[in-house]
């Protein structure tokens, strides 16, 4: 091949570097494989039977000299803040390192103790002399549909090592202790989501960003003037009313659990990969808690009927290396079910809701039918994306994020 253009020898390396791209562990895994994708003569459904609870590996995997296991008890407030310190140190960044999730403490004892859950599957990772913890992962039980499949399944999370302990092959041993774990429960099949690409995404969707304080938002960068505006014309162009539009909207309440279950459950039947929740998830996963999670309910005024449902989940993040801003608080697009009101009504009402507790961007997904809204209520595309993973469950083809009703924290 003469062509000895730019474009053409970046492409011969990237064709090289694809084909180099091993992933020496998630290629051990009963994953989908790269190689395997395209080939429908696979079977849809899990890759690998569950095997007797008696040849589960007993004991924990062998971590390096200097470390130890720990199961961490978030019930204990010392646990907690260190789990909380490690994250807010050490979790997600933005690629260009400018912010840092910062998931609080009641958040991450909300996310991680729903229904059922195992202590056992809050795992940490101490250094045996300074009994710092220097890694973290979680798991969490949920019953999650692939089309007519029930299936429980570990909603894994928060996986972290301490900065200083990267690129050792701690992760995949983090990754085979929580699943030994889970399998002593009997479970086999797992969904999480992750930004990195790895073998092999189920589905990959697409951030999308609303502002609600813009000149904050330009002034640590998160997003940027556009072309041909002010700052002034800026801040008009997302300014929301000062109260709700929709007649009987108000926040969730316990009595309202049956409803929004019933709501939900119907909402979430038409979706390829749906949580399966009951009224005790709903109890816990939907119910508001300040700070942590908010959820409203339309009531109408006539009949009393609950006919729509809207939840955000509240995530801030880390300002790295701001001299006059420490924190982004961001809200985040959870479950949502329109069946009276029009859903771009009932989303707007959230924006309202959220701007009046000072939240400084509202971010969504573009799964379940948030792309009806996306635009017509200003959101911007982001550069994250996020991608959805199934553990030994095979899926014949990607799923559209349409075609997803699934959030995970
Ligand atoms: C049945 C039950 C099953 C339960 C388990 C289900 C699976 C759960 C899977 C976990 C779901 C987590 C969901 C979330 O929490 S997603 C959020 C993940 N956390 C962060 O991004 C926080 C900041 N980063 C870190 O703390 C580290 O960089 C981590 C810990 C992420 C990797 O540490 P490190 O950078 O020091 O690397 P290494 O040398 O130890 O290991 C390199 C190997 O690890 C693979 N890797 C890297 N990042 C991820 C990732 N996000 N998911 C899965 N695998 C990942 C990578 O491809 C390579 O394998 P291979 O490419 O060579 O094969
Ligand atoms: C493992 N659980 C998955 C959910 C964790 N979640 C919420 C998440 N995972 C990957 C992402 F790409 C992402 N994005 C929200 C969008 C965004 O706001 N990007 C700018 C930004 C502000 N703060 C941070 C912190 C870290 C990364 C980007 N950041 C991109 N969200």
């Amino acid at each position: 091949t003469g062509d000895s253009s730019i474009e053409a020898i970046t492409r011969r390396v990237q064709e090289s570097l694809a084909i180099e791209n091993r992933h020496k562990f998630w290629e051990t895994q009963p994953v989908g494989q790269f190689k395997d994708i395209g080939d429908s003569s696979l079977p849809e459904g899990p890759i690998e039977q569950p095997t007797p609870l008696s040849e589960v590996k007993q004991e924990p995997y062998n971590l390096p000299a200097a470390y130890e296991w720990i199961t961490c008890d978030l019930e204990t407030e010392e646990m907690c803040s260190e789990v909380y310190n490690l994250l807010t140190n050490n979790y997600v960044e933005d690629d260009e390192n400018m912010f840092r999730f910062n998931y609080s403490k009641e958040f991450l004892q909300w996310a991680l103790r729903p229904p059922g859950h195992f202590k056992s599957w809050h795992i940490g990772v101490r250094a045996k002399t300074s009994k710092k913890l220097v890694a973290f992962i979680t798991g969490v039980p949920a019953r999650i549909r692939v089309h007519d499949d029930v299936v429980t399944m570990a909603e894994v999370n928060f996986l972290c090592v301490h900065k200083r302990l990267r690129s050792k092959r701690l992760a995949p041993v983090m990754i085979k202790e929580v699943t030994r774990r889970v399998h002593l429960e009997n479970i086999w099949q797992a969904a999480y989501t992750a930004g990195v690409v790895i073998p092999t995404p189920i589905a990959t969707c697409q951030y999308w960003h609303r502002s609600l304080n813009p000149k904050k938002l330009i002034d640590v960068g998160f997003s940027r003037l556009g072309p041909r505006m002010t700052m002034s014309r800026t801040i008009r162009l997302y300014k929301l009313p000062d109260s709700t539009v929709t007649p009987g909207f108000r926040k969730m309440e316990l009595r309202d659990v049956p409803a929004v279950t019933r709501l939900l459950r119907g909402y979430l039947s038409q979706f390829v990969v749906a949580t399966d929740f009951d009224e005790n998830d709903v109890e816990h996963w939907l119910l508001p808690k300040e700070n942590v999670v908010d959820g409203f309910v339309v009531e109408s005024p006539l009949t009393h009927e609950i006919t729509d449902f809207c939840s955000f989940y509240t995530l801030p993040s880390t300002i790295l290396g701001h001299p006059n801003y420490t924190t982004l608080k961001a809200a985040y697009s959870y479950y949502n079910v329109a069946t009276k009101t029009p859903l771009l009504q009932l989303m707007n009402d959230a924006l309202i809701i959220a701007k009046l507790k000072d939240y400084d961007v509202f971010n969504a997904l573009d799964v379940m039918e948030n792309e009806s809204f996306l635009k017509e209520l200003k959101f911007g595309p982001g550069d994250g994306k996020l991608h959805y993973y199934l553990y030994n469950y095979r899926l014949k083809q990607p799923i559209k994020p349409s075609e997803l009703g699934l959030v995970l924290l």
